[in-house]
């Protein structure tokens, strides 16, 4: 068998939705990645989708170029021991949260290992990733991980100490600003509004609020300013907002999503 560019270990929520866009956006020929997913039913269903391979166990991973690990922390050991040595594989890439690079290293030692934090937008192309490269990384790998994240949104490197605190913010975010999401749709049928038509309103509101503060490069602030008018509707929404404590509220989601990824260490 021709070696294989790309072994995705996981086909789960990420694992797939990333296996979707490299595909799709033609990164690499689907005949060159191979998956290994117990649920056979999910990975059928993958390759038939994607006309990616299938592999039967995890030691088949060790031939590929490049190893990605998109299960649990929980199974990470699991998975290493089932893995065994890794025979001609150069690079590792991580997503697991809360796997620090040192841990990849001492399960990888003949390896480059990567670890990354993408987020669920990634499925739409408007993901965004934050990268920490461990030792020895060449710049030659560093430009085929960057182009794998390139393919699904935004790439950010980080320093690996702020990897936990990245996990917290834009890993988890995606389910703080669905639960908001949910809640304003709630709040319009609250007052009258259609289901339907308060969620286009709501979904709207949030890509359109995005896009102005990113375009215009506003404070939030400044923009919250823009929209209050004295005595008006907004500033009432705001201090209801304020009484209820949204914001520490906010700020304690990524404290504790935080807390818990620094906990997932030595899983
Ligand atoms: N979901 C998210 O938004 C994000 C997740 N991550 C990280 O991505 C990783 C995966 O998360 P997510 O996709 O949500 O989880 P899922 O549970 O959806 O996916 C994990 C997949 O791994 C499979 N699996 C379990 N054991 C093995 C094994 N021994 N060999 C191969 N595959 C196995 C699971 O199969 P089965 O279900 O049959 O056990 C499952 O399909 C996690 O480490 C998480 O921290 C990172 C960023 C965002
Ligand atoms: O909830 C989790 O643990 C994963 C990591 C970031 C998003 N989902």
């Amino acid at each position: 068998m021709e070696q294989l560019f790309l072994s995705v270990i996981g086909g789960g929520a990420m694992g797939s939705a990333l296996l979707r866009r490299w595909v799709d956006s033609g990164i690499c020929p689907p005949n060159q990645i191979g998956l290994r997913e117990p649920d056979s039913v999910r990975a059928s269903a993958l390759q038939k989708e994607l006309g990616i391979r299938l592999l039967s166990d995890l030691t088949q991973a060790g031939e590929s170029q490049i190893v990605f690990l998109a299960v649990k922390p929980q199974v990470f050991a699991t998975v290493v021991a089932e893995m065994g040595q890794l025979t001609a594989s150069e690079l590792v890439i991580s997503i697991m949260a809360g796997i620090p690079l040192q841990q990849l290293q001492q399960a990888f030692p003949r390896q480059g290992v990567v670890r990354t934090m993408p987020n669920t937008p990634a499925l739409v192309g408007a993901g965004i990733t934050a990268i920490s490269y461990g030792t020895g990384i060449t710049p030659t790998q560093m430009e085929q991980v960057e182009k794998l994240f390139r393919a699904v949104g935004e790439v950010v490197t980080v320093a690996e100490n702020q990897m936990d605190a990245v996990t917290a913010l834009s890993g988890s975010g995606p389910g703080y600003v669905a639960v908001m999401v949910e809640a304003l749709i709630d709040g319009g049928v609250r007052v009258g509004l259609p289901r339907p038509i308060a969620t286009q309103l709501a979904l709207q509101t949030l890509s359109g609020t995005a896009a102005l503060l990113q375009q215009e490069q506003l404070h939030p602030a400044l923009l919250k300013d823009r929209v209050t008018s004295p005595g008006g509707t907004t500033i009432a929404g705001i201090d209801a907002l304020e009484q209820a404590g949204v914001r520490g509220a906010l700020m304690q989601a990524v404290q504790a999503a935080y807390e818990r990824s620094c906990q997932l260490k030595g899983s």
